[in-house]
């Protein structure tokens, strides 16, 4: 499925794209096409930092540093950040406005609550919901995901808090992970709901972590506190919780010495495939989740889910 080795071909062709100077973002962008977004017209705008970005609401708060070009988005849907339509479809808008502004050269992602970075995928969306509603819900996920794992950008996870499942998604998405210190969780604990993560999480989580182990952290839907998650590599740094930002700022400053470009090509020439191959098999992707997602054994299980939550108080 998937070869982040790219072809002989392609390299020649970056090499060229680097020798034509001044035409090589159109070329890069011929080579390496990103999604256009016709869902930011629908979204009103909000203004941060003298620079109007989309949002549907206030649930993502985006604020740009203009003499360093670094945008730090915060998720903000109390209590937990779950990832709902609205945010889901927030979080995409922002990535897309972000990376069409051209003096923006860096994302860092964060919690506006600290302890919960985010608390994965709105559980309540898939639980007695309708085959479509699941369908389109999936397509959000999907979305989201392109946007930010095929950004040009560079792409910083501030985790200051627990980050289980779609949580660590969009950690895993990003290319440099910094986590707080402490009693806080990280991983794709899918199984333990009874799902099943999509081919191109599994490939993101064996991409940064290897696959061994991987393969059993998915299997048992393993959820490890920041220390391990450091150990295993699923996070690059940890900080005290009340440092992960500047920890974060600090970090970034370093990734911007090296050339955006350069930078750039490099990481779509490892995420292409990726990409690629999700975009190829989207709706085959939405079909194998909607319909696992809406059998019987399932809602089952993440009935079960939903009330061991509520009983943890
Ligand atoms: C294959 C697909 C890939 C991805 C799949 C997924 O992401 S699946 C997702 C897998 N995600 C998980 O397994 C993580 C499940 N969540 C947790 O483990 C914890 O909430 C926590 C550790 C994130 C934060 O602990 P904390 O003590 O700070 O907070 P708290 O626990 O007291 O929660 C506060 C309120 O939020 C509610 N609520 C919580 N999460 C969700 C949710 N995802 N959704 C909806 N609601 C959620 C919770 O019920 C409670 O509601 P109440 O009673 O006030 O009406």
């Amino acid at each position: 499925v998937r070869n982040s080795l790219i072809s002989g071909n392609e390299t020649i062709k970056m090499a060229l794209t680097i020798a034509v100077g001044g035409r090589v973002w159109r070329k890069f962008f011929k080579t390496f096409p990103f999604r256009s977004n016709s869902a930011l017209k629908r979204f009103p705008t909000c203004r941060a930092n003298g620079r109007l970005y989309s949002t549907s609401s206030d649930v993502v708060l985006v604020r740009k540093d203009e003499e360093s070009g670094i945008a730090t988005v915060r998720m903000n849907n109390p209590p937990v950040n779950s990832l709902n339509p609205t945010l889901m479809v927030a979080l995409r808008s922002c990535f897309e406005e972000l990376e069409k502004d051209k003096t923006c050269r860096a994302l860092i992602l964060t919690s506006q609550k600290p302890k919960v970075f985010s608390a994965g995928l709105d559980i309540l969306q898939l639980y007695q919901k309708s085959p479509d509603h699941v369908a389109q819900f999936w397509e959000k996920v999907q979305d989201m995901w392109l946007a930010l794992y095929g950004s040009r950008l560079i792409t910083m996870a501030a985790i200051n808090g627990h980050c289980p499942a779609a949580g660590c998604l969009l950690g895993l998405a990003c290319d440099y992970r910094i986590m707080a210190e402490g009693n806080f969780r990280i991983g794709l604990n899918e199984t333990q709901l009874d799902l099943v993560a999509p081919f191109w999480l599994r490939q993101t989580m064996i991409d940064v972590i290897g696959y061994r182990q991987a393969e059993m952290a998915l299997m048992i839907g393993a959820l490890y506190p920041s220390d391990k998650a450091l150990q295993l590599g699923l996070v690059d740094k940890l900080a005290p919780i009340e440092d992960v930002q500047t920890v974060a700022e600090e970090e970034v400053k370093n990734w911007l010495k090296i050339p955006d470009q350069a930078r750039a090509i490099t990481k779509m020439a490892s995420r292409k495939p990726l990409l690629d191959e999700l975009r190829r098999r989207k709706q085959e992707d939405i079909q194998t989740f909607r319909d696992e997602t809406t059998r019987e054994s399932v809602q089952k299980s993440i009935q079960q889910y939903l009330e061991k939550l509520k009983a943890k108080k």
